[in-house]
């Protein structure tokens, strides 16, 4: 039988809105109305439970889903343990080589590897925590230059992947829909959630972080009051899209879908007769889901002093102790600065978080561009309590500035992965990507300047120990 696929990816249609509850079908009647399991679904669809939660999770955070699929996702032989892949522990960049260092840390522009699809060219560069007990971070750097295999699809069973486009677009069929993912936009993949990575336009890359705990939220606003930020209207879902593929081949007895999944950061794979992607309809609240960056709706300093960086969370995801994050990802985009008599660009600290950062495009204005500095495409790695903040030259700018209105950061964007958590660095992070700014301590703070005047006539005695 020829494989048919129903090209319902209406990949410019979403559904619109963050934490909502949605339905869509790609055929008529393939929702049930009115029960989630009925004798016999819609169409002689099977219904499939999915969990984002535990069954009785308080409602304000249970996320749930049915779909109604032509075959159950049961239906395959075992995984086997896979020898290669990312996460491989002989590989640099395994989660079993994380180092702990309280080095400031910078890196050049990651390689662009055009050999690999998406999953191969993941790259773990830092993380906290353990998959196993559903705790911690996995922060990612990826490149790629191939489609993953259409009849190959992805999940993790270890977390959340927020993945982060910094250049090229990311076409990604998921089990529940199509999501276009270009520069400057973000997209969160639910744990479980099948997926596969097209690449429409050429290579790409980015950053991802992957959420062992629980799931994204959106910040709290406080004063700010009922918008702002990132508003859940501007949040979009995929609608259902499927392709009829469910076993000709099997009747020959060859199973042609291979599933991988990534499972206690290992790689599993098993082959399946039927294309996972045959989720013809779907309703609930665990979805995978994209943003735009450019709608973030910035607020700022209109009088004076410069604010905390988590006026710029797009989403968070909030430990059990009050106000504190396992992990925010926050943004840096282009804003108006108008505060006076301030210093305006971020105050050096020391920060009880840690704060990893990316550029997506630009010059962040703490710190200077180009060659050697922080570039699109480089991150930087200020682990809890290490001292940073901008670098000689930009202190002295900031300090010498004429306080007019000033546009920050145009066409440029800057982010940040902060976590309650202190992150270690791979091997591969360290060492083996060869991008490690060797100078970079010296280079951005080397040069500051002591401006201290001592007051004349001030005494100089008892509180000036030599
Ligand atoms: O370190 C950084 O550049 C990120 C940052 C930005 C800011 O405006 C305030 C604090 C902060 O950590
Ligand atoms: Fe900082």
């Amino acid at each position: 039988m020829p494989v048919t696929t129903f090209d319902f990816k209406e990949k410019y249609r979403y559904q619109n809105g963050f934490g909502s509850y949605f339905e869509t079908e790609a055929v008529p009647g393939a929702l049930p109305v009115g029960q989630n399991s009925p004798q016999k679904p819609p169409h002689g669809l099977y219904a499939e439970k999915l969990s984002g939660t535990a069954f009785t999770a308080p409602r304000h955070e249970n996320q749930q889903s049915w779909l109604y699929r032509i075959l159950p996702s049961c239906a395959h032989p075992n995984f086997e343990e896979s020898s290669s892949g990312p996460f491989t522990a002989d590989k640099p960049y395994s989660p079993k080589k994380l180092k702990y260092v309280p080095n400031q840390l910078r890196w050049d522009p990651f390689d662009h590897n055009e050999q690999t699809d998406f999953v191969a060219g993941l790259r773990l560069t830092a993380g906290a925590g353990d998959p196993t007990l559903k705790h911690g971070v996995g922060y990612y750097v990826f490149s790629a230059g191939k489609s993953m295999e259409a009849n190959s699809a992805f999940y993790s069973a270890d977390g959340d992947l927020l993945i982060v486009a910094q250049e090229g677009v990311l076409d990604i069929r998921t089990e529940l829909g199509w999501l276009l993912v270009r520069p400057m936009e973000i997209a969160v993949i639910p744990r479980g959630v099948k997926y596969q990575v097209h690449l429409p336009s050429g290579p790409i890359r980015g950053y991802a972080l992957e959420l062992y705990s629980k799931h994204f939220t959106l910040p709290e606003l406080g004063p700010i009051g009922s918008n702002c930020l990132a508003n859940a209207r501007d949040f979009q879902a995929p609608v259902a899209s499927f392709s009829e593929d469910f076993g000709a081949t099997a009747a020959e007895g060859s199973n042609t879908y291979t599933i991988i999944s990534k499972f206690n950061n290992s790689l599993f794979t098993t082959q399946q007769a039927h294309t996972p992607f045959d989720v013809v309809a779907w309703h609930g609240t665990y979805y995978p889901y994209k943003y735009d960056l450019g709608r973030f709706n910035t607020i700022g300093s209109i009088s004076f002093d410069h604010p905390d960086p988590s006026i710029f969370t797009v989403l968070t995801c909030q430990s059990d102790q009050a106000g504190t994050a396992i992990a925010d990802f926050v943004i840096f985009p282009p804003r108006w600065l108008v505060a006076e008599n301030t210093f305006r660009p971020p105050w050096y600290h020391r920060n009880t978080m840690s704060e990893f950062m990316g550029l997506i495009g630009g010059v962040y204005d703490a710190k200077k561009g180009g060659k050697g500095g922080f570039m699109p495409g480089g991150a930087s790695l200020h682990n809890v309590m290490s001292g940073h903040g901008p670098d000689a030259a930009s202190y002295e700018g900031a300090r010498n500035a004429d306080l007019q209105p000033q546009l920050v950061g145009k066409d440029s964007c800057a982010f940040m992965f902060e976590s309650c958590l202190m992150v270690g660095v791979t091997e591969w992070g360290l060492e083996t990507c060869n991008k490690v700014q060797n100078a970079y301590n010296d280079h951005s703070w080397g040069g500051v300047k002591v401006h201290w005047k001592k007051p004349e006539g001030a005494s100089t005695d008892s509180h000036l120990l030599k």
